[in-house]
């Protein structure tokens, strides 16, 4: 049995169309979830309404993978919060290191979507991690810190309770990723919560969930879960299919 609440969930990334989402959530709606479980999932845009109308009055969170700032205009490609919301969703991923890496997210952009979310009562799950550089310099608290820092500032202490962080070591992201050793793990979210703390003084910092993310398996979820210092876990390849996502599930609080 688990100490504390767990956040455990996954985003599709690029995968699973309407069809192949009407059929993933099909199963994910009728798994036993254990209470000390809050479970998420973030399908692409196409699929978000299909999996939140399936998921709506469940104990299951769904977000969007992305979102602009503004509430609407002219951004062609874009989605707003607004239409986030719309589709169904209460969640929203910000800042994850493919959008930073590859369509130009920023620390400033992604607080702009942070304060957006958040006057739009979406919950933002922000991405933040260290590069394989950084890591090999040991800048990786640097790093953190001020990918933390930019992205909720300008926020309330009430405001920045409702966020959920995630730590994804960039290094250890995808196929080619090394999922990172849980004392190093450890460590960067205790430093973590040492900058929220700072942010919101301690207490309140300690009721900010703080995900690890980055080749999160049925072989090695268990280990972040029972660090003190770590509220759940952020799940790519592992949690694609619905019965990769349980398993782990139970693994975490069996
Ligand atoms: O965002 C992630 C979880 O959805 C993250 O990129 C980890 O992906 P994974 O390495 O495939 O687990």
């Amino acid at each position: 049995m688990t100490r504390k609440p767990l956040w455990i969930g996954t985003s599709w990334k690029m995968n699973k169309g309407p069809a192949a989402a009407r059929d993933a959530v099909g199963q994910i709606v009728s798994m036993a979830i254990p209470e000390e479980i809050t479970p998420f999932v973030i399908p692409p845009f196409t699929s978000l309404e299909t999996v939140a109308s399936t998921l709506s009055g469940t104990r299951w969170h769904v977000g969007a993978q992305n979102m602009h700032w503004e509430d609407d205009g002219a951004w062609t490609g874009e989605i707003s919060p607004h239409m986030v919301r719309e589709c169904g969703a209460d969640m929203i991923e910000l800042g994850h290191s493919e959008r930073r890496e590859h369509f130009g997210e920023t620390d400033i952009t992604v607080n702009l979507k942070v304060r957006a979310a958040i006057r739009h009562k979406l919950r933002p799950l922000i991405c933040i991690g260290d590069s394989a550089e950084e890591y090999e310099f040991g800048v990786t608290h640097e790093t953190l810190a001020r990918q933390t820092k930019i992205a909720l500032h300008g926020l309330s202490a009430a405001e920045i309770g409702t966020v959920l962080l995630a730590y994804e070591p960039v290094w250890a992201i995808g196929a080619k990723g090394r999922a990172a050793e849980p004392d190093f793990v450890a460590l960067a979210h205790t430093r973590l919560r040492n900058v929220l703390a700072e942010l919101v003084g301690s207490e309140a910092a300690q009721r900010v969930p703080v995900l690890y993310g980055g080749s999160v398996s049925l072989d090695n979820a268990a280990r972040y879960t029972a660090l003190d210092n770590v509220d759940g876990v952020f799940i790519g390849r592992s949690a694609w299919d619905p019965s990769g996502l349980e398993a782990i599930i139970r693994s975490v609080v069996s």
